[in-house]
């Protein structure tokens, strides 16, 4: 299946590597839309080589073609917010994956009925281990 996956950039990329390793995972057996999220030289100031109306219009349009969206919360960001809500609005299934050691996931998030499926770990293990559960046998 299409995954979009969220997760900070102009945020900041201290939890990089942990998206590395989600992407990964999840490449074995989907089709991951937003693979540039796992390269560990993109930085805090972003793809570049495009505007910023390239990516955001590339992004919702990969959005709209996707079937899931699972979005790494850890590290707060206008971008994954801004990306929840267009789940939301287009009514996309949406996992959520929070390292609450590291930050306190946003009441806007956290208190949105939509977003029901929110699940803390400690590490990436854990965090690929939810994921495996999550959509083994499961049709989204
Ligand atoms: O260069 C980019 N490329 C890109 O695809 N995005 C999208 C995908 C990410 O899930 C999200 C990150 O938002 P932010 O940069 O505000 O942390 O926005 C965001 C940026 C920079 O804001």
């Amino acid at each position: 299946m299409k995954i979009y996956f969220a997760a900070s950039i102009r945020g900041g990329r201290d939890e990089a590597k942990v998206y590395k390793k989600i992407v990964k995972y999840l490449k074995k057996d989907n089709d991951v839309l937003t693979e540039h999220l796992a390269d560990q030289n993109l930085t805090a100031d972003g793809q570049t080589e495009l505007t910023d109306k390239d990516i955001r219009d590339r992004d919702v349009e990969w959005m709209s073609q996707a079937d899931i969206v699972i979005a790494d919360t850890t590290n707060p960001s206008l971008g994954v917010g801004y990306e929840l809500a267009y789940a939301e609005r287009l009514q996309k299934p949406v996992i959520i994956l929070h390292n609450r050691d590291k930050s306190k996931l946003s009441a806007m998030i956290n208190g949105t009925d939509y977003f029901f499926d929110v699940n803390y770990y400690e590490n990436y293990h854990d965090a690929i281990q939810i994921l495996e559960e999550k959509l083994s046998g499961k049709q989204y």
